[in-house]
């Protein structure tokens, strides 16, 4: 490969140009060996780190492997077709003769699919077969015979296959809704359990099931459970090079057959055969939200799904008895999405809508600001998990040392954290003066690129940390592992289920007692997902983590696939404490035992956010959410190929999301609860941190509003009369809430020294009253160019004495030195006028920020800031 196109690739999985070229230099322009390089980086830097350093680089040493070697020939016997394993394991002699004899069977069968006549699956001498009618054979109703006691049999069938007493209230309706022939689309929590929806009519029926699904990773994820609980299951991605699997699947041997969306519309004659032969009990579209234009993974594919509909209806299949019924199964999807989702799919008319509560009791969310992106943040903003997981090292350890008297393990296991102990000390709280700091360069951000945070900015839009390199890791491919399908038998433990362990928990949602209680439970053992918001930081943050002896690895859609299927291995083996993923990763992904979700950055939706989010505490136990964003930026969104009106909602759900960030007020479940239509009965979670800590002290900012308002309603009516004057060209120049703002401060001495950030909170609070709205009709993150409506002139014309009372938000109260209530703000302000306190702050300023991180920014004073010139005089 060329030396420059290996360069280039390596920058878009993430890896840093110095580290490349060294590696090119090393290893030369095999892309592979590069790779190999650069993931085994860490275990040649941290060779001496800790003892769990050590475990994390000999695995750091499989990743990425591509050609044959050992470890990864290893991952591949575990995570290949799995259907050997499971024959060997149940102790029967090696089935490559009875495989010969099937392959020809299907050879045969697929002849005769050709010839235009009926597929009969070749069951006799299977092996599979067996295994696969051990299995459920017994529990196999015919249509006619599944009767009222339905609920029996599928009583029994739980027990047997999965070890659960009871179907849930959801479950039991969508399957009344299946048994009834009728379309079904369920929406229910992340983790709720929407799987065994359409797994049950397989066993119930011993017919086939067709469930349609994005992501290889979560297919093979779904199989291997099936697998384990006596369900024969197999996958079709789309890029199958060996049809074999495909055969047996189309000749009906497996109960559960999961396929891409892109597959799925290639193989509708052969799903027609095999409705007429062993039967098709359902079609489940999972994730089906994918369908949506309007939702966070659009997946174009989905969109024609309708075909299902249109091909197994009753009048174009003479033998079926009914339409076989479509189930369309989702944890986020708006009240839009979900309209989408039953017009594109043509669902029938009579479909059953079950609806459950979005609300997950027992998930802690948070929201903290943080400049992310830069190691300084990184040393503060993972301490707390850095100590955590090397406390959990230092107790194993000790264990250890108890029974092998393995002393030096302990001993580099604390100097990593003491090592980082030593690092940290000094920079464990926000700086406040880094937050004002923020607020300078986003407004400057703003002027030196005008139109950034609308839609007049798609052409000239820049990368910055909150973005995705493009589109691949927010539609990631239907083959995101490098296996393209594989198949999986299903075997019961000898005993039915009684190995698994129902953990009785209590009635969160309904007892607040119980929830109170979660409060401040420390979390249990479990992985971390960290989910970052470009590639390169999946990178650096797994390499920062590992450093201190955490066993963490990168995930992003470019890495090489071997890479990230041994991820996968690891992270359902519990051999990884961290995963930093973008959010390539993880979707439906069902691992009980995860305790922390960290986003660092802002997400895209509160649809991503709380899907992701979902995927933490599935066990029912407390599990912390943490949202680490930059509460003084607007967030920006990354470049993509969408109409103007899909860029609009893009930027209306990034909008949501970045005010869930910048409330202080209301309770963050609830928020998030509602923002999905539910009425949130509760009012407050009692776990989140706005429920823990309370709001900030309401403030009647009637003076502030009214100030505010005048300006703006001043300012846009002389653009007005100048725009209606005829002066060609001057649209450009309308009043962008920067401008307004140094009016303010021009104007109103009290204001002189105050700052952008707080105004811009103002503003949103504003426009939540309908005060004001944005004024040339963009859709943006939030108001660039206000504009009072009509509400807000009568507001401004009221002679009452009536207050506005408000809660600050986190950019108000960021922008402020401490939380202060406005007047003492105003006093902070007026400070600012003395020429001394203005010395005295701009010198505690200077000394707060480290030489080089000022130099780094090489951002010269802007003249045409107040703060600019005062700055620019100081530094003479
Ligand atoms: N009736 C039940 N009783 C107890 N546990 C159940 C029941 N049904 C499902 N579960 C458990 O719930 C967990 C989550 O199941 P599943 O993966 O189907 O969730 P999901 O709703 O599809 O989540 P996601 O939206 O993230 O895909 C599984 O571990 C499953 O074993
Ligand atoms: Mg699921």
């Amino acid at each position: 490969m060329d030396p420059d196109q290996v360069v280039a690739e390596l920058v878009g999985m993430g890896f840093e140009l110095s580290d490349i070229t060294n590696a090119v230099e090393v290893v030369g322009s095999s892309i592979d060996s590069a790779i190999d390089y650069l993931l085994d980086d860490s275990r040649r830097n941290t060779a001496s780190a800790s003892t769990s350093t050590a475990c994390f680089t000999s695995r750091a040493g499989m990743l990425g492997k591509r050609g044959p070697s050992s470890s990864s020939c290893s991952a591949g016997k575990i995570w290949q077709s799995s259907i050997n394993e499971f024959t060997q394991s149940a102790g029967r002699p090696k089935r490559s003769k009875t495989m010969n004899k099937l392959n020809m069977s299907q050879s045969e069968v697929l002849q005769r699919d050709t010839g235009g006549q009926n597929v009969h699956p070749p069951l006799e001498d299977s092996d599979l077969h067996v295994a696969m009618e051990k299995a459920v054979s017994s529990s196999y109703c015919k249509d006619e015979d599944i009767g009222p006691d339905w609920q029996k049999k599928v009583k029994t069938l739980l027990q047997k296959h999965f070890g659960f007493p009871l179907l849930k209230d959801f479950q039991k309706d969508a399957l009344e809704a299946w048994l009834s022939h009728q379309d079904c689309l369920v929406l229910a929590a992340t983790g709720s359990g929407k799987s065994l929806c359409f797994q049950i009519p397989a066993l119930l029926t011993g017919k086939v099931v067709i469930v349609i699904s994005p992501l290889i990773s979560l297919m093979h994820d779904q199989c291997l459970k099936l697998a384990k609980h006596g369900v024969s299951a197999c996958f079709l991605g789309s890029g199958q090079t060996d049809r074999s699997v495909e055969q047996k699947a189309m000749a009906g041997m497996y109960s559960i057959i999961y396929v891409c969306p892109e597959t799925i519309l290639r193989l509708i004659k052969s799903l027609q055969s095999l409705a007429e032969s062993r039967g098709i009990a359902l079609f489940a579209v999972d994730e089906v939200h994918c369908v949506s234009k309007w939702g966070h993974d659009f997946r174009p594919d989905y969109r024609r799904l309708s075909v299902l509909r249109e091909s197994f209806r009753m009048d174009t299949m003479k033998f079926l008895k009914f339409d076989i019924p479509i189930m369309a199964l989702t944890a986020t999807a708006t009240t839009r999405v979900r309209e989408d989702i039953l017009q594109s799919l043509h669902l029938s008319k009579a479909t059953k809508i079950v609806l459950t509560s979005f609300f997950r009791p027992n998930l802690r969310f948070l929201v903290k600001h943080s400049k992310t992106s830069s190691l300084a943040s990184y040393k503060k903003d993972f301490h707390e998990l850095i100590s955590i997981y090397s406390r959990k090292r230092k107790s194993s350890s000790k264990n250890k040392l108890m029974s092998t008297n393995l002393e030096e393990n302990s001993e580099s296991s604390d100097n990593a954290s003491n090592g980082f102990m030593d690092e940290c000390n000094g920079i464990n709280e926000v700086n406040v003066d880094d937050v004002e700091g923020d607020a300078v360069s986003d407004s400057d951000n703003e002027v030196s690129s005008p139109g950034r945070y609308g839609l007049d900015s798609l052409k000239d839009r820049q990368l910055s940390v909150e973005y995705l390199e493009d589109e691949c890791d927010v539609v990631q491919d239907v083959d995101d592992l490098d296996v393209s399908c594989g198949e999986f038998s299903g075997k019961l433990p000898l005993k039915g289920c009684s190995g698994f362990l129902l953990h009785k928990t209590p009635d969160l949602a309904n007892d607040p007692e119980e929830r109170a209680k979660l409060r401040h439970k420390p979390l249990e053992d479990g992985p971390t997902i960290i989910y970052a918001p470009t590639r390169k930081e999946t990178l650096s943050i797994s390499k920062f983590l590992s450093k201190f002896g955490i066993k963490a690895a990168a995930y992003n859609a470019k890495l090489p696939k071997s890479h990230l299927r041994q991820v996968h291995k690891e992270f359902h083996e519990n051999t990884l404490q961290v995963i930093v993923a973008t959010i390539a990763f993880g979707m439906g992904i069902d691992k009980l035992n995860v305790r922390r979700i960290i986003h660092y950055g802002w997400p895209q939706s509160l649809e991503a956010y709380y899907q992701e989010a979902g995927r933490a505490g599935r066990d029912g136990k407390v599990a912390e959410c943490v949202l680490y964003a930059n509460l003084s930026r607007t967030p920006t969104l990354l470049p993509s190929q969408r109409s103007e009106e899909q860029t609009k909602q893009a930027y209306k759900m990034l909008s949501d999301c970045f005010r869930y960030g910048m409330n202080t007020s209301c309770c963050r479940t609830k928020t998030l609860v509602e923002y999905f239509g539910e009425h949130f009965l509760l009012e407050k979670c009692l776990v989140c941190d706005i429920c823990i800590k309370g709001p900030p002290e309401r403030q009647n900012l009637k003076a502030e509003a009214m100030i505010f308002l005048q300006v703006v309603s001043t300012h846009c009516r002389n653009f007005a009369d100048i725009s209606y004057g005829g002066y060609e060209g001057r649209l450009g120049e309308r009043p962008n809430i920067k401008a307004l703002v140094s009016r303010i401060r021009e104007q109103y001495q009290q204001f002189s020294a105050s700052d952008l950030l707080w105004w811009r909170g103002l503003a949103r609070l504003l426009e939540v009253e309908g005060f004001i709205r944005e004024g040339d009709d963009m859709t943006r993150v939030q108001i660039k160019y206000p504009e009072v409506t009509e509400r807000g002139r009568q507001f401004l014309s009221s002679e009452t004495e009536q207050p506005f009372h408000v809660y600050p938000e986190a950019d108000m109260l960021l922008s402020m030195t401490s939380p202060k209530s406005f007047s003492s703000f105003a006093e902070w302000g007026k400070g600012w006028a003395d020429p001394e306190i203005r010395r005295q702050r701009l010198q505690r300023k200077r000394t707060w920020k480290s030489p080089r991180k000022r130099k780094s920014r090489k951002r010269l004073p802007d003249s045409n800031t107040v703060r600019g010139r005062l700055t620019a005089k100081l530094s003479k």
